[in-house]
């Protein structure tokens, strides 16, 4: 099943259990607006390359759509669609004042120079710009994007409309991103996780904890949780994987990812099969990557007694099945990884009021938001006997639905 009918799977189980109206259900699964460009670059040599840039914005009920744009080249309609939902139901269920959009080009960034890159982006914001803006659709990065990538957002779109900092969030500092961004999705995984855990008795310290990816969320996960006494016993990137079973030394790893580039030859740990990083003997398994990657092919050998959905959608149906059956809790990807888009909206407060918060006050107020997310979740878990997935889109459909409903539909 593709990412966008796993969506609206689940979406249509949270509109059945909260006895939504058909036309409101209806309305709430199309999205507002779907944007398909061209984008064609020079390369560095003088060729002419195509690529195709996508931008669905979901939904607006609740505020400016918000959510991050993807390099990749797996990149195409449906699952750029899928996101989108999930963003809009993710920021109902951290309670922030946006709705949903995510956007991304089809192409392998590591391919691309670094002005190969920037001419891309700027063509892509080119052909996008009249349809963002800082009260209608706010972009930020995902997979294969970053703080550079926004910095030349910000500035091409503000040849057409002025100096707008607040129409992208994960900026470089210099150009009014939030501190503590760069951290906010892994440092919201592991104030999730902690939250989850204390619910079964149990804490970070002392348990051995998986990591499928070492980028921005994976990498930040995997040093809190080690600073927090946690024991990460496997990781992986697109290289290749390693392990420990006496846990790996996450700032030496860092160290060696940044100067090799990858996790391959590093001394602390042995070669792991990439294909056996999931189904690793360990307490917490932390998808951090791509989409899918649980599947009913592979779930039966998970070993993990946690699942934190770090990755949007990294769990299928069948493997969401699979995974329950064997008693493993599932904390969904539309809370486990709401940190990023939470400290965005931080972001966009500090830009909209030209002030600036000191990293400790993004902290203190991140863990906040997530930890008031996990109790809302349990609360709708408690009325409505379900999963914590259930319970997790329960909330936010049912937040949006009310938003929707109080607007009204009068042209
Ligand atoms: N950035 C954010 O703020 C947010 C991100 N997310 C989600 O988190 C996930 C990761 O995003 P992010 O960290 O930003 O992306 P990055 O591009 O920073 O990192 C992605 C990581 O995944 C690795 N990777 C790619 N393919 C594979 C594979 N087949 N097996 C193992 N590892 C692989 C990459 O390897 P390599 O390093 O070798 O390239 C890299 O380490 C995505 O699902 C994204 O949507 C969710 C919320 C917010
Ligand atoms: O920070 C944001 O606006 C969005 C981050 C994102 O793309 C996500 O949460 O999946």
């Amino acid at each position: 099943m593709n990412a966008l009918a796993a969506t609206n799977r689940n979406f249509r189980q949270a509109a059945r259990i909260l006895g939504l109206d058909s036309k409101i259900e209806k309305s709430l699964m199309i999205p507002f607006r779907e944007i398909k460009v061209e984008c064609t670059i020079p390369k560095d040599d003088g060729t002419l390359v195509s690529y195709v840039g996508f931008r669905v914005q979901h939904d607006n009920s609740r505020g400016p759509m918000k959510g991050g744009i993807r390099y990749h080249p797996e990149v195409e309609p449906d699952e750029v669609n899928a996101l989108a939902q999930l963003m809009t139901w993710k920021t109902a269920v951290a309670d922030i004042p946006y709705g949903g959009a995510k956007g991304g080009i089809g192409c392998s960034p590591k391919d691309l120079s670094f002005s190969e890159l920037e001419r891309l982006t700027r063509v892509f914001t080119q052909k996008i710009h009249d349809l963002i803006g800082v009260n209608t659709d706010v972009p930020a990065p995902d997979m294969g994007t970053n703080a550079q990538t926004m910095a030349w957002i910000l500035d091409e779109y503000s040849k057409f409309h002025g100096y707008s900092p607040a129409v992208v969030t994960g900026k470089p500092i210099d150009l009014g991103g939030s501190l503590g961004r760069d951290a906010a999705t892994g440092r919201g995984v592991v104030y999730a996780t902690e939250a989850l855990l204390a619910e079964h008795g149990k804490s970070v310290k002392g348990l051995t904890f998986a990591i499928q990816g070492f980028g921005n969320v994976g990498s930040w996960a995997a040093k809190l949780f080690h600073e927090r006494g946690g024991k990460v016993v496997a990781v992986s990137d697109i290289t290749g994987a390693v392990r420990n079973p006496n846990g790996i030394d996450i700032h030496a790893l860092l160290q060696h990812k940044d100067a090799t580039g990858k996790l391959a030859d590093f001394s602390g740990a042995d070669v792991l099969n990439s294909n056996d990083l999931l189904t690793q003997e360990c307490d917490v398994l932390v998808p951090c990557a791509l989409g899918g990657v649980l599947s009913r092919e592979n779930a039966g050998d998970v070993r993990a007694k946690f699942v934190i959905e770090a990755a949007n959608h990294p769990t299928d149906p069948d493997a969401d099945e699979i995974l329950s059956k064997k008693g493993v809790v599932i904390l969904p990807d539309i809370y486990a990884n709401a940190g990023g888009v939470t400290v965005s909206y931080f972001e966009w407060v500090q830009n909209i009021q030209g002030f600036m918060w000191d990293e400790d006050k993004v902290n203190t107020e991140l863990k906040r938001y997530m930890t008031k997310a996990f109790h809302n979740i349990k609360g709708m878990c408690q009325s409505h006997d379900c999963n914590l997935r259930m319970g997790a889109f329960t909330l936010g459909v049912n937040r949006v639905a009310r938003a929707t409903l109080l607007r009204g539909w009068e042209a």
